[in-house]
């Protein structure tokens, strides 16, 4: 597989509307995006699907509602090329990664985790982004059968035992706060791979 090895592989799953490309792009704002990247498995997926539809992809890669009329048919156009290859989007994501901390802003199923712990075992990372109902409501979210129900929202709900766990609420610690033991790993990392030879052994965690 093409990909430059990462020093640290960051993997975030969350709720629609929980925050995950606002806590995100705090992480790279916070890195620097010389060291930073964020993958969203997403994005090739949309990529394809406007090709294919006729699209407005910046919108569908947007925050704003364009996308949630289009979820439901996005999730199944998704789930028929994950059949047979339950990494094709993850690898997909991560072929032009070249920066040492990756941070995957959208995982959604046990696969696309087992895919970063098995390629990258040693390196990754699972954190989990929470907000209350109430709160996601406030952001846009309203619960949508086939969409709030199904596996691309609850296929991490159980059977995972997250590394970290973020709580994106206006009465949590901040996000700056929450985020500092990230942080830390993260520049730790950096920093065993300027002072690394790169055939040397990665950051064991
Ligand atoms: N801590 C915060 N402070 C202010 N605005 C926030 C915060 N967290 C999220 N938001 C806003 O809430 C909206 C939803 O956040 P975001 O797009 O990051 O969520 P998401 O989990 O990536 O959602 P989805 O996958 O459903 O699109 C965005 O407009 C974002 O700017
Ligand atoms: C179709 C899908 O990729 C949409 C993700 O959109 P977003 O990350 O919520 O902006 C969800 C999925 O793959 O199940």
């Amino acid at each position: 597989m093409e990909v430059s090895e990462p020093r640290l592989v960051l993997v975030f799953s969350g709720k629609r509307k929980s925050g995950k490309d606002y806590v995100t792009d705090l992480i790279q704002d916070r890195l620097g995006s010389d060291v930073c990247c964020i993958l969203r498995l997403s994005g090739p997926l949309k990529q394809q699907y406007a090709e294919e539809h006729g699209l407005d992809l910046q919108q569908l890669l947007g925050p704003g509602p364009y996308k949630e009329q289009y979820r439901a048919d996005m999730i199944r156009w998704g789930e028929t090329r994950r059949h047979d290859d339950p990494g094709f989007f993850c690898r997909l994501a991560t072929r032009e990664a070249c920066q040492p901390v990756w941070v995957v802003s959208d995982a959604r199923r046990q696969t696309d985790l087992q895919f970063f712990c098995s390629e990258f075992p040693r390196q990754t990372q699972s954190v989990r982004v929470q907000s209350s109902e109430k709160t996601r409501k406030q952001r846009g979210w309203s619960f949508s059968t086939g969409v709030d129900d199904a596996e691309s929202e609850c296929g991490l709900d159980s059977g995972v035992e997250f590394d970290w766990i973020i709580t994106n609420e206006a009465d949590a610690p901040s996000l700056d706060e929450q985020l500092q033991p990230i942080l830390k790993l993260a520049e730790e990392a950096v920093t065993s791979s300027r002072s690394r030879p790169p055939d040397d052994p990665v950051l064991v965690l």
